[in-house]
């Protein structure tokens, strides 16, 4: 069978070492259109090494025997809760319609680190300080990201029918209102627990290529939280993005490798924050696959708000001259969720998506 090769992406990479407007409005724009975006790796806020350390820990976990696995299985007491632990492979699948089979791949998932990290396999927790400090990093690049979210003008109101309001300001956020700080006070772990995960992922081998093409190793899916950061190896590509017009485009793990020596981080919105700001932020659908041949690590920090934070209308002036409907009325549909107005928390829609994806009760 003929395969054509998915056309790449084209999603920007972002510097935003330096926080200006025009940085922020540059996020926010990716944030609107694509729903996904690089952000240059400054050294700093996650240091490569870091990355790179994290990956080596994660192959030699995913590498250990089943039995040290399964012991810390997904949901077990042991894992030290509902979210936390070791997901087997095709323990889970991402596009249930779509999907005969759980995914080829195996997960573990580590909550955040408050007050303390959960139990762990003995391999993981012989790296307890760089798993937290990980964590940590992974944190402060969604709280720089929420913040430019929360102050940037977003380009796409140059549209004809729509003006900018304050050149190159704010999402308009009155700072009665918290300003800029809007995001980010709702996802500062200090004042409460979130669903926030990180989550380090294997796809195996399989024993044959398949052949004449890919095979699909992560189904069709959206993310669940507000910000999300992905991880993955030079050489291990297979993420795909769900265009508009209905085909799948290639991203790249390193868009630009001449010039960029680490490969960017790549952010993508997920469905709370695509819901909470209307449908103005996209909660774009993505999936992985490859020909199986080799195998591949990736990671994910899933970074959602607290959870008893309100989705209520983002006060924004910006937001709500850019209400994307049908977007929100889907949203709105697999939430459960009738016409009227009603306000969720983020652990209720956490909830609810859980539920509606997978089917689980209480
Ligand atoms: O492994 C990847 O590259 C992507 C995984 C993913 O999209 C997810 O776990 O939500
Ligand atoms: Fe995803």
């Amino acid at each position: 069978m003929a395969h054509s090769e998915p056309s790449d992406a084209g999603i920007p990479v972002l510097d935003i070492s330096n926080a200006t407007a025009e940085r922020a409005r540059k996020v926010l724009d990716a944030a609107s259109t694509h729903g996904f975006l690089f952000i240059k790796n400054d050294g700093v806020t996650i240091p490569p090494k870091d990355i790179n350390d994290m990956f080596d820990l994660s192959r030699q976990f995913f590498q250990s025997p089943q039995e040290a696995k399964q012991e810390f299985a997904i949901g077990s007491e042991k894992a030290g809760g509902k979210n936390r632990g070791w997901v087997k492979m095709q323990g889970e699948a991402l596009d249930p319609d779509g999907q005969k089979q759980g995914d080829p791949k195996e997960a573990f998932n580590i909550a955040e680190p408050i007050p303390h990290l959960q139990p762990l396999p003995t391999l993981l927790s012989s790296q307890k300080q760089l798993i937290q400090r990980f964590q940590l990093s992974c944190h402060t690049l969604c709280t720089n990201i929420l913040t430019l979210l929360g102050t940037s003008h977003p380009s796409i109101l140059t549209s004809p029918k729509k003006k900018l309001t304050q050149q190159g300001t704010a999402l308009s956020i009155p700072s009665s209102a918290g300003g800029s700080e809007w995001f980010t006070t709702r996802h500062d772990q200090s004042r409460g627990p979130s669903g926030t995960i990180f989550r380090l992922l294997y796809y195996p081998a399989t024993k044959q290529e398949r052949e004449g093409g890919e095979s699909i190793r992560a189904g069709a899916h959206s993310d669940y939280g507000s910000v999300t950061l992905l991880f993955r190896l030079p050489g291990q590509p297979g993420l795909e993005i769900l265009k508009e017009d209905g085909s799948w485009a290639a991203v790249p793990v390193n868009p630009n490798p001449e010039e960029l020596s680490d490969a960017p981080i790549l952010v993508n919105i997920g469905d709370l924050l695509s819901f909470w700001t209307s449908g103005m932020l996209k909660s774009t659908v993505h999936r992985v696959t490859f020909s199986g041949g080799e195998e591949r690590y990736s990671m994910a920090y899933f970074c959602h708000p607290l959870d008893d934070a309100m989705l209520e209308k983002v006060p924004s002036k910006t937001v709500e001259e850019s209400v994307d409907e049908g977007e929100l009325r889907r949203q709105r549909e697999r939430l459960g969720l009738g016409e009227h107005e009603k306000v969720i928390t983020a652990g209720e829609h956490l909830h609810r998506r859980l539920k509606v994806t997978y089917g689980l009760e209480e």
